[in-house]
Formats: C-alpha cells, structure tokens, sequence
C-alpha cells in the first residue's frame, strides 16, 4: 500500500518534468543536428515541419506509455482496496469519512452516497464519546491494532479490531483505519475459552487430568487436574523426580519401571498406584501412558492421570459385600421388582436346600409353607409397599417338604426415581430357637409335676377373664383349694407318692370344669380355678360340689388306697373384689375358713372375712410404726423347777401396747410381723431388753438367771449372721453365754438348710442354750434334737391340758421325758394351770414347768415383785 501510494503521489511531478527534460533535448538537439545535416535554409524549413511532426508524435507515445503505465498502478492499488477483506476507511483529521472501500459500505451497511456524509462518530455505538481514540490515538503515527465496537447503520453494534495510522496526503491529514468484523473471531474464541472451562470442569468431576514428559530434557508437565490430585500448587514444568517423589517404595518401584520400558522400548503402561499426596493423604491414581515415538526414537511420554480413589473404595466395598453374600450364616435371596429371584447366596440352599440354579427365576413363592394366611401377606406386603421395610416370622418349607421357621427381613432398593428395582431378603433358621422359646415359655409358666398353668399364667389368665367380664357384663368366680391333709400323705408315702397323687388332683379338677375354665397350681397342694363367663352364681356351688365329689373318690397309691378331700374357697368378681390380688387373698381367707370348718367343703368369701382382711391390714401398717413408736413391752412368765420350786428362769413375751386398740397379744401380730419381715428388728429389739432384763436379774435375783426369748424362722432366714451380734453383745455387757436360752420352732428344725444349720451350730458352740418349743406338734426327729445339740423340749401346752393318770397325754410326756433325759436334754412343760398337772408331770421326772399356776406373763416390775421372797 505504501509502495503504491508513493507511486502516486510523485507521478503528478515525474511526468511533466520527464516530458520537460525530452522536450528540452529534443529542441537543443534537433535544431543543432539539423543544421549540420542540412546545410540549406530552404530545405532547413521543410525538414523544421518534418522534425515538429514527430516530435509530436515521439512525446505522444511517451506520454501514452507514461499513462498507461500510472493507470495500471492506479488500478492495482483500486482492486487491493476494493477487494480487500477488510474494510478500508479514510477520514480527514476532522473525522469526515473521505473515502471508503466497497467492504466497508457492505460492513457498516451504507451505500456509497450515504457514506460520503459520514463523520467517523456515526460509525460508533451511542456510547463512545470520542471517535478519535476509537479509530486512532493521535500520538501514533507508525499505526495502532485494537480492539472496540463499531456500529451498523441499523444502529446493532458489533466488534471490530481495528489496524488504523495518519496519513499525510497533499500537505493534509488523514486517518486511515483497516477496520475487520471480528464478531465471529470473538464468538470462536469465547467458545473455546467454553469449552476449555467445561473440559477443566470434566476433569475435576472425573478427576482425570493429563501429563507429558520430554525424554530430551526431562522435564515434564501436567494439567491442573493432576496437580490438584497431588495436592500441589500448579505449575508449568516439573521434574520427574518430583513426580515420582509421591509415591511409596513398592508403587514407585512399579511406575519407575514401567518408564524405563516406555522410553527404551516404546512399550505403554496402565497402572493403578497408591501414592501420598502433599497433603499426607492416600490415594488410588491411574496412570495411563502412551510414548510418542519419531524415528524410532522415543521423544515424549504422555499420559492420562486419574484420581480412582472412589472407585477403589467402591471395589473394595463390592468385594466385602461380595464375601459377607457367600460366607454369611443368613440365608439371603435378591428378587426384582416383578419378585423374580435374581440370586441366592450358599447360606441360602444350605436352609433351604434348594441351590440357585433352581430358584433364580422363580418366586419366593416355592419356599411357601401354606402356613401364614393371605391376610399375612397383605399386611407385609402393605408395609413394603409404604415404607420398604419388613421385618418377622414366617414358616416357610424346605425342598424336602419339612416346615421350618425363620426370622426374615426384606429390605428394598430404589433407582434413582424412587421405583423398586431389588428386594433383599435376609433370613435365619430360628426352628431351634422357637422350640427353645417353647419350652421356656411352658417352664416359666406351666407347672411341670401336673401341666397346668402355674401362678404366673394364671394372673394373666385371671387378668384377662376380668377384662372379658368387663366386656361382657359377666361375672367370674375364683375357687381356691387346698388338699386336705396332703402333707401327711407325702409324709407317709413319699414324694413320688405325693407328686403322683398332685398330678391325679390336676387330672379330677380338670375333669370337674367346663372347657372354658382355668385350673392351675400355684405350688405344693393349692391349685386354683377360674370360672368364667358367670351370668348365674349357681353354677359355682354345681362346679364346687362336682369337684368335692371327684375328691371322694380314694386315690390309689402304689397298693394302697387313700383319701385325701379338698377345701374350697370361693369369691365373685365383681362383688368381692376388683383386682386380681384381692380376689385371690378373698378366695384363700375363704378356703381357710372351709378348713377350719372341718375340711372337705367349700366355703365363700364374705363381709366379715373382708373386714378381717382389712383389719388385718390396718394392723400391718399400724405395726410399722410400733417399735419407732416404743409400743412394745416385754412381759415375763417364770419357768419353775418343778423338783424345788426355784424360779431362776422366764420366757420373755412380747406384747404390743397399740395406742388406740390397746393391748394386742403377740399371736395377732407375730404372723404378720413375720410377713412384712418386720419380725426381724423387732427380734433383735426383744433379745436387747431381754439381756438387759436378765443382767438385772442377775444382780437383784440369782446369779445364773436365764431368760429365753423367742426367735422366728424368719429372723433365721433373713438374718443369717444375726446370731454373732447378739453372742458379740453378750460378750461386751459381760453376760454368761447360758443368759439368754433360744427358742425355736419344731418348723425350723425340719426345714434346716446350710445356712440355719451354722446359726444354730453357732448358738451350740457360743454356749448359748437352744430350747425346741411346742414339742409334739410337729414332726422333729430325734436326729436333729442330738445334732443341734438341744438344750430344753417344750412339752406343747395341748399335752399338758388334759394330763390325768394314766391318760395317753400322760403316757406320751412320759415318754418325752425319758427321751429327752436320754438325750441329755431337760424337758419344760408348758401350760400347768392345775396343781394335779404339776404333780404328774413331777412324777414322771419333768425338769421345769411353766403355766398360769405358778404365774400368767407380767410386766417387768411385777416380776421382779413375783422373784422377791
Ligand atoms: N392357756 C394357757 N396359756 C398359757 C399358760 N401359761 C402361759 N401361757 C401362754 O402360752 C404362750 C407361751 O408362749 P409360746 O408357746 O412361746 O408362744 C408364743 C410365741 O410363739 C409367740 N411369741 C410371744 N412373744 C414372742 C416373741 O418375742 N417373738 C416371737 N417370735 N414370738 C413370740 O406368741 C405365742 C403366744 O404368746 P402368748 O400369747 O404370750 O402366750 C404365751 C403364754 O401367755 C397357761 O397356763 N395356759
């Protein structure tokens, strides 16, 4: 362009002084050379017209080949602008478009006649407020490229890059602007930097990037990705030896190799590597390297860089969930959402028996046992259905027919738009457990000698049955019974006796009730029945005599016949009470009352056996307050030595001094005391005003007086190491061993078990005497009197009563006495209230007696008065 314009510029100068220079030597050189040719004047003038003619015709050709040769220059210059791809602007330094080519009038969208009035500043958007920086910087003059927006006549804008400089053109300036729509460039180049950001994106997401290592130089590079994998800052170029600087001894053995057969071999590798990352955290890369090879020669390494730590997790937990499937004790079957089995696990045909080519396929429907209904099934199916989850027992069938149990869980898979596409079900033989359960169950709720309910089973049972009659507006009735004598006959026969005996009641109860009735045992000889669904209270008096009659019935017993009758107590729900611990404590006052009316009857809960119950009550919570309370009193009655009428023993008895009913003797209070365990403070409260008592006694009275007190079997079973406080406490208050005498029951004896038996062998070695009270009312053996080392019998007041000459009482204390004075023993004889009775039992060598004839109980102070001579 420069070339040319030039060209132009001095043609206007060149042409004239060229036609100047030719005109000038032809006159000066035509005239001299025609003067020397010609030397005539004549032929001068003549051949002067010859010369003119073709020096016109010598500078017309001149001057056609000097136009010619400035047109096609001209035209040259016209198609590089007219042709040009760029729009071609000129605008005179005031900014008025001067010339442009045909490119700019179809860019801009003028015609040429409209572009002739253009001022540069109509070609820019509204905006622009100075054309001049917009085409041109006025300080450059060797010309500027930059970018900017230009706008169309429509008034749309669009960007251009402009390439424009200042031009001076005869004397004036201009600007020349190349202006190139460059929308399309710009449009390329925001897709690129599009797609450049989607594929850094990618990366990310996948965690993939890209390496390449040159073989020349060593150096390496990779893509922001892979630098981000490693937890290191980006960066153009590193070394290998960093690279490699990440992985542990046995990966980068592996990686180092397989470089070394990339570049000597060509060969490419694929590996999966753990590596540390800057950040000290593990994790699984893929590395995939292709060599680049020209020549033969192995230039460069690239590669791709995956993060594959996920996927190795994934595996990971895919292989586990792999093992658990095969190795799991459970059984567990995968169905599809149409409930076709898609796989079994080996845990699976082992419960079931079937493998799983046989069941994948079919349904779980092959496993049915035919034993849940369909109502079953609907409800589980409801619960799949809404919540996924199920979760229970159901009795399912093996291959070889045979019904077992299984606790089953079934779990379901959704795909991404919440549809079922897997159930898992998750099973476990529990056949064994169930049977287990059973028997458990039956344990803990049946009795195991007669099959019947047990006491447990029967409050549910009784539970219920009011609930029922609640409903139902009915009554019911609850029979207590007790056989008659029972422990005589297990006594006599023994316990297989007894037990079969027990088993043959169960068999006659249940055969004495309807179907709907309940008979249990709550243990030993009381069984209890429950009579439901009453609308008339006579069917209890039938059901009761009906059971009455059965017992009349004898029992046999190996050869022997025997009869045993039962006592019955009954009370009515709910006339007698609401609850079921009350109707059984009214059905047992009840029998009790049958019993002491004579056995073999039955009898029914009434008012005045309620009030006594609550009697009974109010007693037992009054009595908790009576020792904090000081209510009790010891009274005292003398034991005389019937041979010399001395004094120098007494039984303390205990009395209660109720604030409100006064004194209330110790059989009313003692049984309850026993019940609530309150017996066992109160025990150690007699022993302590009883060692009190007879220290006293000893100074005021006799050195070696003796006090017996009475001591519960509860105190022996709650209270095991009792017995050393109270010797401790002897010891301490300076009181012979032989103060205090103890007197237990014959029960005691009979029941001994380990514990008792050390307590009582303690009192034994202490030398604390021991005296067995009530003799002859229980069934003590002579084996235990000789190994507990008895000291005293009671002869039981009963024995005592009707004591004449040659009575059978008689002979009896006789007998005792002889026994005892055998054993070493001394007897006491309780209840004396005649002076006949004294003298008997004196003859018969009785030691002590004890009984109203010599003294009823008294208050301390009025014993004391008694021992005074
Ligand atoms: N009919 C008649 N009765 C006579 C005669 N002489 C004495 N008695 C009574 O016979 C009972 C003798 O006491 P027990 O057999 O040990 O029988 C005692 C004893 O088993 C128990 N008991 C009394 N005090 C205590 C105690 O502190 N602890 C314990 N665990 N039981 C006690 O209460 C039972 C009754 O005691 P008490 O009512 O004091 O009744 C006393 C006494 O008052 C008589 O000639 N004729």
């Amino acid at each position: 362009m420069k070339l040319f314009s030039r060209k132009l510029r001095y043609a206007a100068i060149r042409i004239p002084l060229i036609y100047c220079v030719f005109a000038v030597l032809w006159i000066m050189a035509s005239d001299q050379t025609l003067a020397l040719l010609l030397p005539e004047a004549a032929s001068i003038t003549h051949f002067q017209t010859l010369k003119g003619l073709l020096f016109i015709l010598l500078t017309a050709a001149l001057l056609y080949h000097l136009i010619h040769r400035q047109q096609l220059l001209a035209s040259r210059y016209n198609s590089l602008t007219v042709h040009a791809n760029d729009s071609i602007l000129l605008f005179d330094h005031q900014g008025k478009l001067v010339d442009a080519n045909d490119r700019a009038l179809r860019m801009y969208g003028y015609t040429r006649d409209q572009m002739q009035h253009i001022h540069a500043r109509q070609l820019l958007p509204d905006a622009a407020s100075d054309w001049r920086s917009c085409f041109l910087a006025e300080a450059q003059h060797n010309g500027i490229i930059f970018e900017s927006e230009h706008k169309h006549a429509d008034g749309s804008t669009f960007s251009v890059e402009v390439s424009a400089c200042l031009l001076k053109i005869g004397g004036s300036d201009y600007i020349q602007a190349i202006v190139r729509d460059i929308t399309e460039r710009l449009r390329v180049v925001e897709k690129l930097r599009e797609s450049e950001q989607l594929l850094a994106h990618m990366s990310a997401i996948a965690h993939i990037g890209g390496w390449e290592f040159d073989v020349e130089t060593g150096i390496g590079s990779w893509t922001r990705e892979v630098a981000h994998i490693h937890g290191v800052e980006f960066k153009d170029n590193i070394s290998a030896e960093f690279g490699l600087g990440f992985y542990e001894a046995e990966s980068r053995e592996k990686i180092e190799a397989a470089i070394q057969q990339a570049i000597d071999h060509g060969k490419p590798y694929d590996l999966e590597l753990e590596l540390v990352t800057a950040r000290g955290i593990r994790k699984w890369v893929r590395t995939v390297c292709t060599p680049h090879i020209i020549d033969g020669r192995v230039l460069k390494l690239q590669g791709s860089f995956q993060d594959i730590s996920d996927r190795k997790v994934a595996e990971d937990k895919m292989r586990l969930a792999t093992l658990v499937f095969e190795n799991s004790s459970e059984a567990i079957m995968v169905v599809d959402a149409e409930s076709q089995i898609l796989s079994v696990n080996p845990a699976f045909t082992e419960m079931t028996g079937y493998t799983a080519q046989e069941v994948v396929g079919k349904t779980p429907k092959i496993l049915a046992s035919g034993k849940q209904d369909r109502k079953f099934y609907e409800e589980m199916w409801h619960l799949l259905d809404s919540n996924g989850k199920w979760q229970g027992e159901v009795w399912n069938r093996r291959k070889n027919g045979e019904s077992y149990a299984e606790w089953l869980t079934i779990d379901t898979i959704y795909n991404e738009h919440g549809e079922v596409i897997r159930r898992v079900a998750l099973f476990s033989d529990i056949t064994k457990n169930k049977q287990n359960q059973e028997v458990i169950w039956r344990q803990a709720n049946f009795d195991q000698l007669t099959g019947l309910p047990n006491r447990r089973m029967l409050h549910d049972r009784l539970n219920q049955e009011i609930l029922k009659a609640d409903r139902n507006h009915q009554m019911l009735a609850v029979l207590f019974l007790d056989l008659d004598r029972f422990k005589e006959v297990n006594d006599t026969y023994g316990h297989l006796m007894g037990d079969q005996l027990l088993q043959e009641s169960a068999h006659r109860l249940l055969h004495s009730v309807r179907e709907c009735d309940t008979v249990a045992r709550l243990g030993g000889d009381e069984f209890v029945v429950i009579l439901s669904g009453l609308q008339d209270k006579d069917v209890v008096q039938d059901i009761a005599q009906s059971i009455l009659k059965k017992f009349d019935t004898p029992f046999q017993l190996d050869n022997d016949l025997t009869h045993v009758s039962v006592s019955i107590g009954i009370t009515i729900y709910p006339e007698d009470g609401n609850a079921g611990e009350v109707l059984f404590k009214n059905a047992d006052q009840a029998m009790y009352v049958a019993k002491n009316n004579g056995r073999n009857r039955y009898s029914y809960f009434t008012a005045s056996m309620q009030a006594h119950a609550q009697n009974r009550m109010r007693l037992s919570n009054d009595l908790h307050l009576a020792l904090p309370g000081q209510q009790f009193e010891l009274y005292y009655q003398p034991i005389v030595e019937l041979a010399t009428g001395q004094v120098h023993k007494a039984e303390a008895l205990l009395r209660w001094q109720h604030p409100t009913r006064g004194m209330i003797p110790p059989d009313n209070f003692i049984p309850l005391a026993e019940e609530t365990g309150l017996i066992v403070d109160i025990g150690n409260w007699v022993f302590y005003e009883a060692a009190r008592q007879v220290k006293r006694l000893q100074s005021l009275h006799h050195a070696s007086f003796q006090i017996s007190i009475n001591k519960s079997p509860v105190q022996f079973h709650n209270e095991t190491h009792g017995h050393e406080a109270w010797i401790s406490f002897l010891l301490m208050n300076d009181l012979p061993r032989q103060s205090i005498v103890v007197e237990i029951t014959e029960g005691l004896l009979m029941h001994t078990d380990e514990s008792i038996s050390a307590q009582l062998l303690g009192f034994r070695d202490a030398g604390v005497q021991v005296a067995l009270d009530d003799f002859g009312t229980g069934y003590s053996s002579l084996s235990y009197l000789k190994k507990f080392d008895i000291d005293y019998l009671k002869i039981d007041r009963i024995f005592v009563r009707n004591l004449s000459r040659n009575s059978s009482d008689m002979a009896l204390c006789e007998a005792i006495v002889m026994m005892a004075h055998k054993l070493d023993i001394k007897v006491i004889a309780e209840g004396i209230e005649t002076e006949e009775q004294r003298e008997l039992l004196q003859q018969i060598g009785c030691d002590f007696g004890q009984g109203y004839l010599f003294s009823p109980p008294l208050p301390a102070p009025a014993f004391e008065a008694y021992l005074r001579p």
